[in-house]
């Protein structure tokens, strides 16, 4: 065995770079495993580049420029910098694909190593949905739609989550024909209903085609493109496929059976972020949960992973991690739907507001927009929350902090927001559950009890 480390870490994403980083900073001997580039997909591949492309295409930006400008934040995708930080940590970074061989055995490259904790953060991967053709054409996933410098005339994107949609808007934005093809009947299906019908107004008003409810039954290479043939009989032509069907967390080809872990959606963690029924001590953090998967989840739990390491106790609390769509209008959710209420057995109250009744919208001359609120009848609390709205990811924060610090209604209707401002909008609303769902009011005589 060529050495033996207090801790490794399988995967330099987000995730594996903040745990392997403060451990090394604490004085642990610490080697992270990464097979690409060290800081994962968001800076290269993902968040950075879709939200500069985002960017580019609201200010109106020319698509070469947009290009540079994407490029540039990525720092041409080579790792040199976050391989630094690293260094600088302390961290001996093992180029190479990893492999668990056993409790406190990993294999990279041909070599064997030992170590105390091990800690999977290998992230995700796109799933590839079985279409008829699809894999005799050339496809894009999201890794090189933010990486090409090439625009398609025709794209047809599979798939209306947050992957498909935001692309979808900003190819469209540069001059792309773009269509989606969404399985379910609305964009966003995992959120309120209202959320994805704002973005698909949005959306149909930047050009783009919206097949909702069709999925792809088959693709063929024609003389000039492909023609893609939909489950509802309609056809639409493309120079290029665009898959944004969702992703699943990489486990595959990891070893871990060898910690006597079976083949699941991901790798089981309890609140610590350590890995159920793992032999050896072995924790996770990031997409390969399958539990939030954003790159601010990936941190949080890399600081419980963290935290738990160097000797104390923490636990993560997923109640109000935000999950945001950076589309024009921006989408913007947090904690529990109406729908997932409904599966829970939760009774919803639920309040919200237009946007267009803002005086900031009048001022912004703005696309329309909308927030709802979601409160816990039995308990008086906010649960849940979504908007559509320009910079809603900024403005929504404070809701975010009332689900997680379970602030009492009335004292949230009693906050005072800056004119004019969005932020203002959530002030009806607010009231209104408050005024709902208030304390019954005790009686004299249950006062002089
Ligand atoms: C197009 C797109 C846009 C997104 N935009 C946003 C956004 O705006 N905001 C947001 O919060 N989230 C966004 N996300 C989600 C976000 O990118 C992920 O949640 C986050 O990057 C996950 O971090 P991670 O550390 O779990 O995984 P990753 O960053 O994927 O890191 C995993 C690393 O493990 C390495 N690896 C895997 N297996 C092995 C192995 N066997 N050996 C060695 N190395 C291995 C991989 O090469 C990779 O570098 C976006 C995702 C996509 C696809
Ligand atoms: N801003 C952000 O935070 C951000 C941005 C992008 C992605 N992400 C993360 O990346 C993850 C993956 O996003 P995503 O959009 O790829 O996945 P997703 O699972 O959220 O959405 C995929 C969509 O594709 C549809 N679909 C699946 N197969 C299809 C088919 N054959 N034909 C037509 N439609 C089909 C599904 O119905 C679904 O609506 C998200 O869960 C999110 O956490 C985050």
């Amino acid at each position: 065995m060529n050495h033996h480390y207090d801790a490794m870490v399988l995967g330099g994403g987000t995730a594996g770079e903040r745990i392997a980083a403060g451990l090394a900073r604490a004085g642990r001997d610490v080697a992270l495993v990464e097979d690409r580039l060290v800081g994962g997909i968001a800076p290269y591949f993902a968040c950075l580049p879709s939200k500069s492309l985002l960017l580019s295409a609201r200010r109106g930006e020319p698509w070469e420029l947009a290009v540079a400008r994407r490029d540039a934040l990525t720092g041409g995708r080579t790792d040199d910098r976050a391989a630094a930080r690293m260094a600088e940590a302390g961290v001996t970074v093992l180029r190479g694909r990893g492999r668990v061989a056993g409790p406190g055995r990993v294999e990279v490259g041909g070599s064997a190593y030992g170590c105390a904790e091990l800690v999977v953060c290998t992230g995700s991967e796109p799933v590839i949905p079985p279409v008829d053709g699809l894999a005799d054409v050339p496809l894009w996933t999201s890794d090189d739609a933010l990486s090409v410098p090439d625009l398609p005339r025709r794209l047809v994107v599979l798939g209306g989550g947050p992957v498909g949609c935001e692309l979808a808007q900003a190819y469209a934005s540069f001059g792309s024909q773009v269509a989606v093809v969404e399985a379910s009947g609305r964009l966003l299906t995992a959120e309120a209903p209202f959320a994805g019908d704002v973005l698909a107004d949005a959306l149909r008003r930047t050009g783009v085609d919206l097949r909702l409810g069709a999925d792809v039954a088959r693709i063929e290479r024609k003389e000039s493109g492909l023609r893609l043939w939909l489950s509802d009989g309609g056809t639409l032509d493309a120079d290029r496929v665009l898959v944004a069907a969702g992703r699943r967390p990489r486990t595959a080809g990891l070893g871990l059976e060898t910690l006597g872990l079976s083949p699941g959606p991901g790798v089981p963690v309890d609140a610590t972020c350590r890995v159920r029924g793992a032999e050896g001590s072995v924790w996770a953090a990031g997409d390969v949960t399958g539990i939030a998967r954003t790159t601010h989840a990936a941190r949080y739990q890399a600081d419980v992973v963290l935290a738990n390491l160097l000797g104390g106790r923490r636990e993560a609390d997923y109640r109000a991690v935000p999950r945001v769509v950076y589309t024009t209008p921006t989408v913007y959710a947090v904690g529990i739907t109406p729908g997932q209420a409904a599966g829970l057995g939760i009774d919803v109250a639920t309040a919200g507001y237009d946007l267009a009744a803002t005086a900031r919208a009048a001022v912004e001359a703005d696309v329309p927009g909308r927030v709802e609120l979601y409160a816990d009848r039995s308990r008086g609390l906010l649960i849940g929350a979504a908007a559509a709205g320009l910079h809603a990811e900024e403005w929504m924060s404070e809701i975010a902090l009332a689900i997680r610090a379970g602030t009492p209604l009335s004292l949230l209707a009693d906050v005072v927001h800056a004119f004019p401002t969005y932020g203002e909008s959530v002030e009806a609303p607010l009231r209104e559950l408050a005024g709902r769902l208030a304390a019954p009011q005790a009686t004299p005589e249950e006062e002089a009890r």
